[in-house]
Parts: structure tokens; sequence; C-alpha cells
């Protein structure tokens, strides 16, 4: 199998999709831990005129421009369109100018402000586009321009032609997975890496997710063609109202954390985006705020209302970015002091930012929700890891403190629910889960667990979706379930709470299984399985599991059994 390809193919009149695709994980970032690799999606519009639509990033350059040569003289292209800016795409801009220095870039403002600083040297001809104006590239093809600026991404910019009907969403309905399809006929599995995908770029962003949504309602639209996977035509409505829902559902969480940052480089934003998921993964709603495009009558106001807020930046010439700066002098005087606070950056050597941003909070008195988090230069998957379980961690702290909030209810026994009791009757064997997906290893212990199938040999786990350990056993992962024995004293150690990014084996005796996560030498018997499928039970997952291969440990003993009181606790 090749590594990278670009595969091309005609999808509408004078319309072409050039498909960078790699089969491996792109880059650490919480988006692309589902590891199916991923397709950018670049389109080429040959008309009397020739636009191109979001070429990919530097991973791409050189085989994206060589196939891109192949399907036009560059010194006929018009204009390049760009769904956003960033400076791993510049990369290749910069290649492209070398050889088309004559294109018109069409971006939003933002993007126009981010390009020129990206080319200090170059005179660049740039159009910024606007709702209302139209470019015609002849024979038909009318392009309209739709800016949908969000916090991630100021400079986001949909594109539509009215001849195709093709709307151009960059960032909106994509999917990283890699494959020949180049449409959704698929759609039924895509589910998982969808939902995913949503979590980890627009779960923060949801209102201004809906907004954009709405930016096209009255367009008719053939299909979606997003910035990655597949382009979205069989499952058009449902995605939108996927979407739609997901987005309604932060609405209505009943906890907002304030995710306030700057990133010049990015490396801080990736930071953002795993602390984010770990706290939408614990059913707590992120609003998150780019310093460097809000105004501060939004961070004000935002401030106000969140029940939690976190401060990231990155350190530039010893300082905090002067946006961040006056971000933090909002915090300072409306955050009342019970909020629960944190503080997070990329720094290269010295780190000065989020050391101040950190003794100024303290000194104000807030408290914090996990332990500030300094990350050189760019984060690895381990620390992905422990920021998303910072995350987590910090959803947790602010449930707790609602809960201890909330006036008790006097409780008598009559008042226990009969049928909490009944429930609790279900039992379930005493098992741990571990789990180990490239450098990350994680372990939790398990009651709800069941056999689900003879053939193939199956099992179900449910997992609650605030586990460390969930974000590794999706549809693909392996694990091992350890089947703990009776008497044995695992379940304390288990039991005990484990800091972000903790070992969970220490001082445990193990060994490493066939898929390489760690069996418990003092378990009685152990499974090895792989992940089949999910299903979204409310605040758990149901994980189904086949099972690959299987060991007793001791030759006596009995299975340790869970007995509850209550169907409300483990
Ligand atoms: C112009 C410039 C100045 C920098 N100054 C500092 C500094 O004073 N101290 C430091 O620890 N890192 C410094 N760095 C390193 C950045 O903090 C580091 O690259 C960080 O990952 C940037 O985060 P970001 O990608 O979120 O912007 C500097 C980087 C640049 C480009």
């Amino acid at each position: 199998m090749k590594l990278r390809d670009v595969q091309v193919a005609s999808i509408g009149d004078r319309t072409t999709i050039l498909r960078s695709r790699t089969w491996d994980r792109l880059k650490f970032e919480v988006e692309y831990s589902l590891q199916k690799g991923t397709t950018a999606n670049s389109y080429l519009i040959q008309a009397e005129k020739t636009a191109l639509i979001d070429p990919p990033g530097e991973s791409f350059t050189k085989i994206y421009l060589e196939q891109l040569q192949q399907q036009l003289e560059f010194t006929q292209l018009d204009y390049v369109i760009l769904g956003h800016v960033n400076p791993n795409r510049c990369v290749t801009l910069k290649e492209l100018l070398e050889l088309a220095p004559q294109i018109t870039f069409i971006c939003a403002k933002a993007g126009a402000v981010a390009l020129r600083a990206a080319f200090p040297e170059k005179e660049l001809k740039i159009s910024v586009a606007r709702e209302e104006e139209v470019l015609d590239l002849g024979l038909g093809h009318k392009l309209q321009f739709i800016p949908v600026p969000t916090s991630r991404w100021p400079d986001e910019l949909y594109t539509y032609d009215s001849l195709t009907r093709i709307l151009f969403s960059d960032k909106l309905f994509g999917a990283h997975v890699c494959g020949d399809e180049i449409f959704d006929e698929g759609w039924k599995l895509l589910d998982e890496d969808r939902r995913h995908y949503y979590d980890c770029l627009h779960a923060a962003q949801s209102r201004q997710v809906e907004i954009a949504l709405n930016k096209f309602t009255s367009l008719s639209v053939s299909f979606y063609a997003p910035g990655h996977g597949p382009l979205v035509r069989y499952s058009k409505s449902r995605l939108n109202h996927d979407y739609r829902l997901w987005s309604q559902q932060q609405k209505e969480r009943d906890l907002t954390v304030a995710l306030i940052y700057a990133s010049a480089y990015g490396n801080t934003g990736t930071i953002a985006q795993a602390i984010a998921k770990g706290i939408t993964k614990a059913g707590v709603a992120v609003e998150s705020i780019n310093c460097e495009s809000a105004e501060p009558s939004e961070i004000h106001a935002l401030v106000e209302k969140c029940d939690g807020f976190i401060i990231g930046s990155p350190t530039l010439g010893g300082h905090m970015p002067t946006q961040v700066q006056t971000a933090l002098g909002i915090v300072l005087s409306v955050a009342a002091k019970n909020k629960l606070a944190g503080v997070f950056g990329s720094y290269g050597w010295s780190g000065e930012a989020v050391d101040e941003i950190e003794s100024k909070l303290q000194d104000a008195g807030y408290h914090f929700g996990f332990d500030t988090i300094r990350v050189k230069f760019k984060p690895s998957d381990t620390i992905l890891q422990q920021c998303k379980e910072a995350g987590t961690d910090f959803a947790q702290a602010l449930k707790k403190a609602k809960k201890i909030r909330a006036p008790r209810q006097p409780i008598s026994d009559s008042q226990i629910d009969r049928t909490e009791q009944a429930v609790g009757r279900i039992v379930g064997s005493l098992c741990v889960v571990s789990a180990k997906r490239g450098e990350v290893t994680s372990a939790m212990l398990a009651s709800w667990v069941t056999q689900a199938s003879f053939n193939p040999p199956g099992l179900t786990v449910a997992v609650a979706k605030d586990r460390a350990i969930e974000s590794i056993v999706h549809t693909g992962d392996e694990f091992v379930l350890n089947i703990l024995k009776e008497g044995m004293n695992l379940r304390r150690h288990f039991l005990q709470p484990f800091a972000p990014g903790e070992d969970r084996f220490v001082g445990l005796a193990t060994q490493a299984s066939e898929n390489g996560c760690p069996i418990l030498s003092d378990a009685l018997a152990y499974l090895e399985c792989s992940v089949h499928s999910r299903l979204d039970c409310g605040d758990h997952w149901l994980v189904y599991a086949i099972v690959n291969n299987g060991q007793m440990l001791q030759p006596t003993g009995m299975t340790a059994i869970h007995h509850r009181k209550s169907g409300s606790q483990y």
C-alpha cells in the first residue's frame, strides 16, 4: 500500500477533485487520533477562468503539485480560493507562487491578514471575499462566497458554485478517513468518524456552527465538498441534521467552560483542542474564544456566564501576546472568585506567559481545576492524552461543585428508588480493561461486562464516556480484558484517583499480550479483544469486542463479582 498519493477525479462540470491521501495518522492532534489516515481535498474548476480551492498542507506539497501540473498549465491558474489560511498550507502556497506568480488569492478578511504576514516579502494579489459578490469564472460557473468566522478559524470561508450546486465547505462536514470512495456511499460506516471529527473540531464552537449552517439554508446544494474525507451526497440531510442536533446538545448542557486562548503557530491551539475534547466528553459544554479575533465585549459576556474558565497562551518574546493580556484583564475584573480556573500554553525555552497567567490568577484567589499545563513546542500524543484527561478532571470538578452547591434533599428509605434497587441486583464479573495505542496506555475497572456472542466469540463492556480509556477503545482498537479473581486486591488499586497521564500499572506485576496491551499477572484469566463497534448509550459507550485469544492464568479460583445496593452506582 502506498503511504501517500493524490487521487484525481471529475466530480461535476469542469470540476475536479484532487484528494491528497495518507493512510497513516497525519499529525499529533486529537482530531487524527482514530488513526484512519485522512484526505486533504482540493478542488479545481476550469472554466474560462481557472480557480483552485484549498491546496493541501506541507505533508503533500510535492506530490500534490506534481499531480496538479498534469491537470493545468500553471500560467493558466487565475485564482486560489482559501477556506482558511494556516502556516502549514502556506508552505504549499509558497511553492505554488513560484510556479504561478500571477495568481490572485481569494480569502476572508482575516485570511488576507494571515497571508500577508506569511509572505511579508511578496506583493500578493489578494481579493477579500464578500458575501454579496459573485466571481464569474465563465461558462456558467458563478462562485458565491460565504464567510463563516469561528473561534478556531476566524477566516473560515465556504464557496458555492451555482452551476454545479456544489458547496465547498472546508472544515464543515469532514471526516478523517482514507479510502478509494470519493463519495459517501458507505456513510453508515462513517458515523463514528464524523462524530469524532465534530467533537474535536466543532463542539467547542457549536454556536458558530449553528450560525454557519443557517447561512446556506436557502441554497440548493447537490453535495457538500469538505476539506477532509468523502464528499457528502447520500447523507447530506442526515449529516446536516446531526450537526444541528450535536450543536443543540452542547447548548443544553448545564455547565459551560470558557476556553480563551491565542496561538501564533498552532501549538497552543492543539493543546486547547485536546482539553476541550476532554471536557465535552464528560458532558460539559465548552465555548472557545480566540483572543486574536474576539471583541472584548464577547470575552466579557462569556466569562460572566461560564462556570469555569481556562486560559491558554504561547510565550513570544518573553511575554503573552497583548490580546491574551487584554483577555486576562477582563477575566480578572469579571470572573467571580468561585469560578474554577485553568492555565495552559506552549513555549520554546522560558515560558513566561503561562507562569504570569498562573500567578495572577493565583494571587486573585482562584482555584485551579488541573495543574498548569506547560508544553515545550509541539505536544506529543502522550501529552495530548494528558491534556484530555486534565480537561475531563476539570469538568468533573465542576460537576462535583455543582452537586455540592445544590440544596440537599432529606433522604428517607422510602425515597430510595425501588427501580434503582432492582437494577442494582444485576451483577457482573469484576475485570480490568487495559488498552494501549501507540505510546498511550490506560486501564479501568469494569464490572458491566458480559458475553455477547458465541460466533465469533464476543463480549460487551460499558465504558463511561468520561473515562480516560474511552479515547483508545474505538472501533478497530485492541484491549485486554483481565478477569479478576475473588479475594485479590487489584480492585482497590484501580479505584484510586489517577493524575492525568499517570501510569496506572505502577507496582503491579504485568506482562505484554500479543496485542501489546498489559496483562495483569495476578488476574484469574485474560482475553485479548478487538473492538468491533460501539453503541452510544447515554452516559456510556457499549463496546462490542471480538475475542481473539485468551488464557487462564490460575487453574483454580472463582471470578470476582461485584454486588451492589443500587443501580445508580457501579
Ligand atoms: C518570535 C518568537 C518569539 C518567541 N519567544 C519565546 C520566548 O521568549 N520564550 C519562550 O519560551 N518561547 C518563545 N518562543 C517559542 C514559542 O513560544 C513556541 O514556538 C510555541 O510553541 C508557540 O506556541 P503557538 O504555536 O501556540 O503560537 C518564541 C517563538 C517565536 C516565533
